[in-house]
């Protein structure tokens, strides 16, 4: 259980996120939504430590984890894995050593120096590619990928991490509909299979209720709504977007995100077919 506690962030004059509380159960797959400036990256990297809370404290298992420091911290950090917008690849490196850079924290600081990985870590990582369906650009440079391959490469890096949580700041935000579709894919059926929590970031409220049995809507830094996709009524979207931002959140034509799962099939043919 994440447990987050009356969490407020303050950038100078601004209140990012403004007394937070929710509780998010291990497994589940959860979708933050909200508008530019809500402040859903700031939750996230508050619970990655990549921002520390201005006031109130996060919890997982019983432990504060914005208060962890050293290698504690670091233990944190390897256990909510986070994936971003811009992949964050190392371009001029292949692929399969990116993905091993995910272990990195935790191993012997001279191997790491060294970029020496184990055989054992190899094979994990060609695993995690193949579980993603990329292992054929395993000894490719990662700035040779499509976006939508190099974010499966980042998320076959955060396998690498064994996470109990992955945290994905706005995933598919870079990608067009049928990259989307295939890194939304995998990150439900990582959640499904490994019981991982996944917490991710999302612009529009469609790709939401399309993957997530959550939806955390926030607006300008508080929470405004908290439920199923069922719930989620054009009134609640009204309140989570602005009367002028719904247009925004539900066109497909203004963004390439408003997706649906591969799985079940979905009638429309340009869509259909997975990306190479
Ligand atoms: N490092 C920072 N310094 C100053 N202000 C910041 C910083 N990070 C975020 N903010 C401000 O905090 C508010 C929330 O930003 P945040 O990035 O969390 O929103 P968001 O909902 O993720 O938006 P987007 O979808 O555009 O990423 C914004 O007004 C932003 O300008």
């Amino acid at each position: 259980m994440l447990k987050i506690s009356n969490v407020s962030r303050r950038f100078g004059d601004k209140l990012a996120v403004s007394d937070v509380n929710l509780e998010i159960p291990q497994g589940q797959m959860v979708g933050i939504i909200g508008r530019s400036g809500a402040g859903k990256s700031t939750l996230l990297r508050m619970i990655n430590r990549l921002n520390d809370v201005s006031a109130g404290y996060i919890e997982y298992e019983g432990v504060r984890t914005s208060e962890l420091r050293g290698q504690a911290l670091r233990n944190w950090q390897r256990d909510c894995a986070m994936i971003f917008q811009q992949f964050n690849l190392v371009p001029r490196l292949d692929v399969i050593t990116n993905v091993m850079l995910g272990r990195l924290n935790g191993r012997n600081p001279v191997l790491n120096l060294l970029q020496v990985f184990t055989a054992q870590e190899q094979l994990e990582a060609l695993k995690a590619l193949e579980r993603l369906d990329i292992a054929q650009t395993a000894t490719q440079w990662a700035q040779t990928l499509s976006g939508g391959q190099q974010q499966r490469v980042a998320i076959a890096r955060a396998l690498m991490q064994n996470p109990k949580m992955i945290l994905a700041d706005e995933p598919i935000a870079s990608l067009d509909p049928r990259n989307a579709q295939i890194v939304m894919d995998s990150l439900r059926d990582i959640n499904a299979e490994g019981k991982i929590t996944v917490i991710t970031n999302l612009h529009t409220l469609d790709t939401a209720r399309a993957y997530c049995e959550r939806i955390i809507g926030m607006a300008a830094g508080k929470v405004v709504f908290d439920g199923t996709p069922d719930e989620l009524t054009t009134d609640v979207a009204r309140t989570i977007y602005g009367a002028d931002g719904l247009k925004e959140a539900f066109s497909e034509a203004m963004t390439s995100t408003s997706i649906a799962p591969l799985r079940p099939p979905i009638i429309n043919t340009t869509s259909a077919n997975p990306a190479s």
